[in-house]
């Protein structure tokens, strides 16, 4: 696992300089879009890039990570359409190539079989954006989470609904109790995790993602199980690391040949 420290900034341009590396090498890639906060600086970065750079977007496929179960097709909080505005319609993805678990389907858990299969079916994913909740989730995992688990139904925490409830008018009852998700596997099988986390509600959750024991308690420390794992923070989520001084080292003196 390699941990970045930089500003917010840059650190959504080094993530975006690996999706860029990774589409002009392979331009049919197929990259795992995150929602949240914390992805947003490199989707206008992408976008930009697109507009300015010409970085195309033509023969990617991209996947979703997660989506709210029961939000009406046209709702704006629904992940399906928070991703066609943050980034799938400022860029030139082909018609259907992004795709999300369909949390509107009459039969769930055949839509999380489906949506399983169809990852597969593309190869898998190649680049994953995360970001992360203060309770340590990535995706929808909350804690208790399998860590072998695969996409399915899950039920938000109490916590997640208080985080998300800013989207929702800060209106908690509106957020919903439901939602499917790519599993911790599912996560797992991308050849390379990108998570971004910043800000100093993010400090405890970033300590045990990179530090602590790997434990369905905080389950975004099967990451550290990852052969390929890269965690971009900012001096606040990084406020806890213990091993700070030594990321920031290791990264001042990384090799250019290196890559992200
Ligand atoms: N399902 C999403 C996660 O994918 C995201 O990582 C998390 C953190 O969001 P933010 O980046 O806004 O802090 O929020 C939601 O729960």
């Amino acid at each position: 696992m390699e941990v970045v420290i930089a500003p917010g900034d840059q650190l959504a341009r080094i993530a975006a300089d690996a999706i860029e590396t990774l589409l002009r090498s392979q331009p049919d890639s197929v990259l795992g879009l995150a929602t949240g906060s914390s992805p947003l600086k490199v989707y206008d970065e992408l976008a930009r890039r697109h507009v300015e750079d010409g970085l195309g977007f033509g023969r990617a496929r991209a996947f979703m990570l997660d989506e709210y179960v029961g939000l009406a097709p046209g709702h704006p909080e629904r992940y399906r359409n928070v991703i066609e505005t943050e980034i799938a319609s400022r860029v030139d993805f082909a018609p259907d190539a992004v795709q999300g678990p369909d949390g509107n389907a009459g039969d769930l858990p055949a839509a999380c079989a489906a949506y399983e299969a169809a990852i597969v079916g593309a190869g898998g994913v190649d680049l994953q954006l995360l970001g992360i909740g203060t309770d340590g989730h990535i995706a929808f995992n909350e804690p208790g989470s399998s860590l072998a688990s695969r996409t399915r139904i899950k039920t938000l925490t109490q916590q997640t609904r208080e985080d998300n409830a800013r989207f929702f008018d800060d209106d908690i009852d509106r957020v919903p109790r439901h939602c499917l998700t790519q599993g911790l596997a599912t996560i797992m099988s991308a050849r390379h995790l990108v998570l971004l986390a910043t800000g100093k509600g993010k400090a405890e959750a970033v300590h045990q993602l990179v530090e602590g024991p790997v434990s369905a308690l905080w389950p975004a420390t099967i990451m550290q199980m990852h052969p390929h794992a890269t965690v971009l923070v900012d001096d606040a989520a990084a406020s806890r690391l213990q091993l700070a001084g030594y990321y920031r080292q290791t990264y001042a003196s990384k090799p250019d040949w290196q890559g992200l």
